[in-house]
């Protein structure tokens, strides 16, 4: 009947969105309780699954181990926590509180964790016996006891706030522990809570462990043999590693031919013992950089090219050319570290525009009139939770982020994802721009590239990741010049079109005069340097610090000289990378000489 249920899923042909993103099946045909059905319809306003979660949902009620690779926005939620509900309401007589947790959700990220319980809430509403819960880090750790004390049934958390419970925490009862979940896994792994997750999965038991379960479980509870599900947008050696020590025989769906060349099953079929060894070949070939990420189709992806001195000024144009072409809408930009978003942040709060009256009928406005917000790790814990709110329910804002908002997030409706610091590997650019174009949405995406890293754009094309260039000089046309005085000739340049001329001499206007604002500027800068430095291996030849110029970079921070101690020591690293290139040529030609 379930396999029944999987062979009917068949795409919708009403429109490309509907038959790329939903199956033509119903919740119900699934095999959903009904309440949740309703569930999922009153509160979260779902009409009918997605293809993952049509894919997923009958895979996780059969009781299969399940592996998803699945592209961002596509609904893995729901994918798993639908059917864990439908399994635990089904459990007579009905569970309890005092019977412990029964799911563990594993999320990378404190953001990741609210936003799941906030589904879970949402979808338990009809069945209050079981309880949802989340712990993660950053949270009051006595009140996280009392919550785990008095019992959550689907509990959510971050790796290792949860170790830490499992560790110190004796009144969390766990003996009736069914399902493991890694939600983001390949996220989790990278941000190196891998030994965290082998710990864990040591002291909860992995696998088919059944002589825990049948030892402690409570009485009324039906032994039933554990389950582990992982999903994750991309796949890599060290996914691999975790499905293999987390998983028994999995069901993988969402492995296309081209990732799946070694395996020649149907995706949604159940696989062999060997499948892992396959996987890991594939996911090997893949990690060596040629791996082709899915992206949504209606998805526009452009770049931009910007000398690295025009880099402020352009951002700052487009994005107040976006939200006046549409005053209502969300964007991302992403920067590569915490100064630069405070810095930003401070910048847009604070630049108005024009930068002088010149009659009395003008009035000054801010430049950019959206309500703007930051998000990165090193803010404290609450105002991360509000940003994340406020971003969530706005109509129109404007978010500063680093890639704490890179993964797995889902603000509804955000249109455009900027990334204003390149994002270094491939598959981060891939998490970044999954951030728009959710669900057969519209988006756009828009990188910013100075023309030394143009050789950027190849590395994407090896991924299936082709992007067009964005007509800068006719944006910067458009902006109203009757103030400014227009060379005759025909403007060529980016650097000396009036526009951008003038921006940039009111930024570094504002930012001479204000020393809380050049504090963060000179901040941002060094901080920039230093995360361009950290570029790792190919990328090191294409965002080549020596082929920066430090003048130009200090502008894009409306600094007028480059902050002189950073330079220095700068420049000593400069200087030593140099010496000890020079040695390791001479000691060369010496070998060379010698034999
Ligand atoms: N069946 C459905 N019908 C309508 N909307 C849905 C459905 N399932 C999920 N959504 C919505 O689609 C969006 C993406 O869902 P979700 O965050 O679960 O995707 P994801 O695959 O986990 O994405 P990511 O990989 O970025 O984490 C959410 O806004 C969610 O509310």
């Amino acid at each position: 009947m379930k396999q029944n249920t999987m062979n009917n899923v068949k795409s919708k042909a009403d429109g490309k969105k509907n038959s790329e993103v939903f199956a033509s099946c119903s919740f119900s045909s699934l095999g959903l309780h009904p309440t949740l059905c309703d569930q999922l319809k009153e509160r979260l306003s779902f009409e009918g699954p997605t293809q993952v979660q049509a894919e997923a949902i009958p895979v996780v009620l059969s009781g299969r181990h399940l592996l998803v690779n699945a592209a961002t926005g596509t609904g893995k939620t729901v994918a798993y926590l639908a059917p864990v509900i439908h399994q635990l309401q089904n459990i007579n007589p009905r569970i309890q509180r005092s019977d412990g947790t029964f799911a563990l959700v594993l999320v990378p990220t404190r953001e990741l964790c609210m936003q799941v319980y906030e589904i879970l809430v949402k979808l338990l509403h009809r069945f209050h016996w079981i309880v949802p819960g989340y712990i993660m880090g950053g949270e009051n750790r006595s009140k996280e006891k009392a919550r785990l004390r008095k019992g959550v049934s689907i509990l959510v958390a971050t790796p290792g706030r949860l170790l830490d419970h499992l560790k110190n925490t004796s009144s969390f009862l766990h003996t009736n522990l069914r399902w493991i979940i890694f939600d983001e896994a390949d996220r989790i792994l990278e941000l190196g809570f891998g030994k965290d997750i082998e710990q864990i999965l040591n002291i909860l038991g992995t696998k088919q462990d059944k002589s825990v379960s049948k030892e402690n479980a409570t009485s009324n509870i039906p032994e039933v043999l554990k389950q582990n599900l992982l999903l994750s947008a991309t796949l890599n050696e060290k996914v691999n590693h975790l499905a293999k020590i987390s998983l028994e025989n999995p069901v993988m769906i969402g492995l296309d031919e081209k990732k799946m060349q070694h395996v020649n099953h149907d995706h949604s079929v159940s696989v062999g013992s060997d499948v892992f060894d396959r996987l890991g070949e594939s996911a090997k070939g893949m990690s060596a950089s040629t791996e082709e990420y899915n992206l949504p189709s209606q998805l526009v992806q452009r770049y931009i090219k910007v000398p690295c001195g025009s880099r402020l000024v352009v951002l700052l144009s487009i994005l107040k050319h976006l939200f006046e072409r549409e005053t209502s809408q969300k964007i991302v930009v992403f920067f590569s570290t915490c100064d630069a978003v405070d810095f930003h942040y401070s910048l847009v709060s604070k630049f108005e525009w024009p930068p002088i009256l010149q009659s009395e009928a003008e009035v000054r406005k801010m430049f950019l009139g959206c309500k703007t917000l930051r998000l990165h790790g090193n803010m404290n814990h609450e105002d991360r939770k509000t940003t994340f709110q406020t971003f969530k329910t706005e109509k129109s804002a404007l978010l500063l982020s680093t890639d704490v908002s890179a993964r797995g997030l889902d603000f509804p409706k955000v249109r455009c994802i900027i990334q204003y610091d390149s994002p270094g590997e491939a598959t981060e650019f891939v998490h970044r721009v999954g951030r728009t174009a959710r669900l057969g949405e519209k988006g756009e995406s828009l990188i910013f590239l100075q023309p030394v890293e143009i050789d950027y754009l190849k590395d994407l094309e090896k991924h299936g990741v082709m992007l067009t260039e964005y007509p800068l000089l006719k944006l910067l046309d458009s902006f109203p010049l009757h103030r400014l005085k227009l060379p005759i000739k025909k403007l060529l340049s980016v650097e000396m079109h009036p526009w951008v001329l003038s921006l940039q001499k009111a930024l570094e206007s504002l930012i001479s005069t204000e020393s809380t604002l050049k504090n963060l500027a000179k901040n941002a800068f060094r901080s920039w340097v230093r995360a361009y430095t950290a570029h790792r291996g190919e990328l090191k030849q294409i965002f080549m610090v020596k082929k920066l110029h430090l003048g130009h970079v200090a502008k894009s921070f409306a600094l007028k000289e480059q902050p002189s101690v950073v330079n220095k020591s700068f420049q000593k690293q400069i200087k030593k990378r140099r010496r000890d290139e020079k040695h390791k040529v001479h000691f060369k030609k010496i070998r060379v000489a010698k034999s």
